[in-house]
């Protein structure tokens, strides 16, 4: 059955995102957050927080609502509050709040062990604080806790108690899920029966995610009848969270012939902020915002997506403002490295493709992550290497570097078919290795080149994984400049210094490939 009608996504990152365990907003920024739901991602109403909770929730929602009413969006921000009259309603009003979502009993086992009440006693106490919500001004809807366990164990209770609200003053009543427990199916009986028997009811669910069928089970409540769905931004909220916004926007636009108000494309931009001021790092493989989502790692795919976007589903990243990216690594063919050569704008001989793609390869099987900002790096490394002999090796190194003691490498190193080791101890890692090598080149009775610049870069981006560029000028009477790259810096410094050796052995064994490497001093 498909409902031809709009449905409403009320977000709750505020109220029920902020159960997650160790997450706090402050007020600052759950304004910011509330701006962003409400102005730019266009959903329909906002829950901010739970009614008495503290102080400074008191002035989390204040700022709220102070914002909202100037904007004219007072009758879309909520706040959770309890059956206890006049505690949460008082709490409301000092807050300058205008929605109570009250929370009730949805099923009988919460009413009897929690609150110790009979059903009509409850009644009694829900009807006292509708009608003093009311006098002030306070529009309510109403959460039935525990209400999925309620259709299971104590239906007639939990329909006596929808039966009693379809008579009272409230907006909508709303349906959760409190314990993640229900199967799909049992959604689409549920909420069948309900809205069937209820017809002119708005019903909201309210999806946990304790089995991961959060987001099934809010599109076989909007295929049963509910004209709305709860939500938090990355799925936030206690336990296993909430159904997701990003996840639900996605299924609904695509699953449904429902129409939503929500700008799909501002959800990226949300779940950055909400991943930032709530510390809750968002999985890299999470639908929709995960950082790996959009990305093609095999060559395979970037192969058939040059050709006619064969890997392509109807989850566009630009539809969330993000970007298709091809990942480079040991499953990286070259259509992969052509793809981000195009976004870099560089062109390289077929050749000088195959070499890079082999480098990559290689780098993949020592587990390094390569970026399409550390290609450029590698182009540069593997052109430069390509035009070296190697007649000179670091073939082993051991380095320390400890507080209070002096650092200090012991270096293998191979010189034609000749192996020579060396001990020394430097101010710093590379100072420790030129010492060594220097111990070693004496014994030759060979000089080495006068360092005189040393640079470090790493792609933008300032990730600390980054691939490390090291160039190192020498000069020996003439001057040559060497690179280096890899993750670590005096490693990159090592690589540098193993290019100079072998170029300088070349210049004056006369290699005409040698002399390219020469700087006009
Ligand atoms: C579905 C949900 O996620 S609901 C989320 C509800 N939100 C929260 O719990 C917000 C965080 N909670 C709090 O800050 C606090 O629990 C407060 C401020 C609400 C109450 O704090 P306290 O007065 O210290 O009570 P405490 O937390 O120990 O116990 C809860 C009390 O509320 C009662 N209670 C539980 N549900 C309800 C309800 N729907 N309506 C009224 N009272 C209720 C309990 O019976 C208990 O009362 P008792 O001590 O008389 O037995």
């Amino acid at each position: 059955m498909r409902f031809d009608k709009k449905i409403e996504i009320m977000d709750t990152t505020l109220r029920d995102g902020e159960q997650t365990s160790g997450v706090s907003f402050l007020p600052s920024e759950k304004l910011q957050i509330a701006k962003l739901l409400l102005e730019e991602l266009k959903v329909d109403r906002i829950e901010v927080a739970s009614a008495r909770v503290s102080e400074g929730e008191l002035e989390g929602v204040k700022k709220i609502t102070h914002w909202a009413a100037e904007r004219g969006y007072l009758d879309k921000v909520e706040v959770l509050g309890f059956v206890d009259t006049p505690a949460s309603v008082d709490w409301l009003t000092e807050a300058g709040a205008k929605v109570l979502n009250l929370l009730t009993k949805g099923s009988l086992n919460h009413l009897t062990h929690q609150l110790k009440k009979t059903p009509e006693q409850h009644f009694a106490d829900i009807q006292k604080c509708i009608a003093y919500a009311n006098e002030k001004g306070i529009a309510v809807n109403v959460y039935l806790e525990d209400w999925s366990s309620g259709m299971r164990h104590s239906r007639d209770y939990t329909l006596e108690l929808i039966a009693f609200l379809a008579e009272q003053n409230v907006e909508r009543i709303m349906l959760p899920d409190t314990l993640g427990l229900l199967k799909p199916a049992e959604v689409a009986e549920f909420v069948g029966l309900v809205s069937s028997s209820f017809p002119k009811v708005r019903f909201d669910f309210h999806a946990h995610n304790d089995y991961d069928l959060s987001v099934a089970n809010v599109l076989e409540a909007i295929n049963h009848g509910v004209s709305g769905v709860h939500s938090t931004v990355n799925g936030l909220g206690e336990r296993a969270g909430n159904a997701p916004l990003e996840s639900i926007v996605a299924t609904i636009t695509d699953f449904t012939d429902v129409k939503l108000n929500v700008q799909e494309n501002k959800i990226y931009r949300i779940s950055k902020l909400v991943e930032q001021f709530s510390g809750l790092h968002i999985p890299s493989n999470k639908p929709v915002v995960g950082e790996n989502v959009f990305t093609q790692t095999a060559g395979i795919h970037a192969d058939g997506d040059n050709k006619k976007n064969l890997y392509f589903n109807d989850l566009l990243p630009e539809r969330f403002g993000r970007t298709r990216k091809y990942a480079l690594g040991k499953t990286s063919g070259k259509a992969n490295i052509l793809k981000n050569l195009l976004e870099l704008g560089i062109e390289l001989e077929p050749e000088e493709l195959s070499k890079v793609t082999q480098k990559i390869i290689e780098l993949g099987d020592r587990k390094e992550r390569v970026t399409t900002e550390d290609l450029p790096y590698i182009i540069s490394d593997v052109l430069q290497n390509n035009s070296i002999k190697k007649d000179i090796s670091i073939e082993g190194y051991h380095m320390t570097h400890s507080k209070g003691l002096k650092p200090t490498v012991q270096l293998k190193l191979k010189f034609y078919d000749q192996f020579y080791e060396a001990h020394a101890s430097g101010n710093g890692q590379f100072d420790s290795f030129m010492l060594a090598l220097q111990k070693i080149y004496k014994s030759l009775d060979k000089k080495l080149p006068k360092l005189t610049d040393f640079s470090v870069s790493i792609p933008p981006g300032g990730k600390t994984d980054a691939f490390v560029e090291t160039v190192i000028t020498w000069d020996f009477g003439r001057i040559i400049k060497t690179k280096g790259l890899d993750s670590d810096q005096t490693v990159a410094a090592m690589m540098a210094t193993e290019k100079m050796l072998n170029i300088i052995e070349q210049i004056n064994s006369g290699n005409r490939a040698g002399q390219e490497h020469l700087t006009k001093a």
